[in-house]
Formats: C-alpha cells, sequence, structure tokens
C-alpha cells in the first residue's frame, strides 16, 4: 500500500476524439504532479480509448512506455513503435480497448540517458550493461499510475498486450488484474535483434532468441 504522503497525485484532465488510420479513439489526458523535491514537477500522461471498457469485462490493454526515438522517429533500434502500431490496430479490430501512454521515456532514465546508454551500446554494451554503467537500474519505470487510470475508465482486470512478465507482475502486485497475456511480437530486423535478444535473456521477456542473421520483420 502506498503512503498518500510519497505519492505522486494524478488529476484527470479532459479529452478529445483522435482520429487515426485504423478507428476514431477518445483520447484523455492526466498530469501527475510529483513529491515537490523528488523528480520532475509535473508529467502528462495520456489514455486512448476504444469502445464500452467500463461494462467490467476485461478489455485488451497495452501499456505503453514513452519511446521518442522509436514511435515518433522511426526508429529500428528496438521494437516499440511497432509494438504502438500493433497495439492500436488490434484494438481498433477488436472495437474496444484502451491504451495507457506512459512517460516513462528509456524505461524511466529520460531521453538524454537513453541516447547515452545508446552511445554505450554503439561501444559493445548491451541495454542493460548500458544503463548500468550510467548508474541506472536494468529497468526504473514504475506502474503506479496505471490504478487511478483504468479506475477513471472503471477498468479493473486486463487481457494485457505484452511480452514482459515484470509488467504484468507489477500490474498484478498494484490490484489491477490480467486476466490473460496477448504476446505483442513485432518488427524483429537486424538492428534490433541483439537487442531483443537481451531482453529475454536478461528481462525476461517471452519471447524465443534468434541467433542467425534476421529478414525484416521476422518474429
Ligand atoms: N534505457 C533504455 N531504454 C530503452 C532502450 N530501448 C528501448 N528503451 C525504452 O524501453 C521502453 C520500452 O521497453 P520494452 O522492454 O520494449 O517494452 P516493455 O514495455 O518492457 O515490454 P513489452 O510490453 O513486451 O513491450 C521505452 O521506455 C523505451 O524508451 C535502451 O536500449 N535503453
Ligand atoms: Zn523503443
Amino acid at each position: 500500500m502506498q503512503d498518500n504522503a510519497t505519492a505522486p497525485s494524478l488529476d484527470y484532465v479532459t479529452s478529445c476524439t483522435l482520429p487515426t488510420p485504423w478507428a476514431q479513439f477518445t483520447l484523455h489526458a492526466f498530469v501527475e504532479h510529483s513529491i515537490p523535491g523528488q523528480g520532475p514537477g509535473s508529467k502528462e500522461h495520456l489514455a486512448m480509448v476504444l469502445g464500452d471498457i467500463g461494462d467490467g469485462e476485461p478489455v485488451l490493454a497495452r501499456v505503453h512506455s514513452e519511446c521518442l526515438t522509436g514511435d515518433v522517429l522511426f526508429s529500428q533500434r528496438c521494437d516499440c513503435g511497432a509494438q504502438l502500431e500493433g497495439a492500436l490496430k488490434k484494438i481498433a479490430t477488436e472495437g474496444r480497448g484502451v491504451l495507457l501512454y506512459l512517460r516513462q521515456e528509456g524505461r524511466g532514465i529520460g531521453l538524454v540517458n537513453k541516447i547515452r546508454a545508446y552511445r554505450l551500446q554503439e561501444a559493445g554494451a548491451d541495454t542493460v550493461e548500458a544503463n548500468l554503467q550510467l548508474g541506472f537500474h536494468a529497468d526504473a519505470r514504475n506502474y503506479e499510475l496505471c490504478k487511478p487510470m483504468l479506475e477513471q475508465f472503471g477498468v479493473r482486470s486486463l487481457r494485457l498486450m505484452t511480452n514482459n512478465p515484470r509488467k504484468i507482475d507489477a500490474l498484478t502486485k498494484l490490484g489491477i488484474e490480467v486476466s490473460e497475456r496477448v504476446p505483442l511480437l513485432v518488427n524483429r530486423n537486424a538492428f534490433n535483434n541483439n537487442y531483443l535478444n537481451t531482453k529475454a535473456a536478461k528481462l525476461g521477456h517471452m519471447m524465443t532468441p534468434v541467433t542467425e542473421p534476421v529478414e525484416d520483420g521476422q518474429l
């Protein structure tokens, strides 16, 4: 149980429609106010919602951590952009679901530090070693905000699109039921193959390592 004196607070602010190539979502905006003296002042988080998700049935969901390089700049170093698109397409196909877009860039270390980590990876470190060399944890993310964000929509149970067992554990510990894991394997390529293999080997991601040369789009 989080002590309220140390818990960041989250305000629901507003919403608008968000047409995408696959469906017209509703985009909801939240603002997180962190504790004075700890971390940046405030952060804006988003939820994209489609259909009636507050009916008590498990909801197809993606909890996506910000990756500006992958989500916006088309980077092939990781699988984030393809996962974002794949998750939205799947929600659109089913006509019901939610994507939480959490502003914890670089597995929580921030954009500039992620670029520092990429530079270390160019010198031979893997994605985990690079974080450690910079003095960070391998994964510095926190999923606490998912609870109030989902409560805003009356969602208690997820069919979660992820390959990351730690994410499932973290949500479960927060009291969010994960009734099903839906694999999200997209866009393995020559640039992100080692990264994906390291995630499987060191972070426990549920994906089969590929050691031979890969072709674009291979799962
Ligand atoms: N520090 C660091 N962060 C990275 C690196 N590559 C991607 N990221 C960040 O990692 C986060 C996405 O992590 P993933 O492990 O792909 O996804 P996940 O959420 O853990 O697992 P899935 O649900 O299966 O996608 C985003 O915040 C990215 O910015 C890297 O090499 N170093
Ligand atoms: Zn990424």
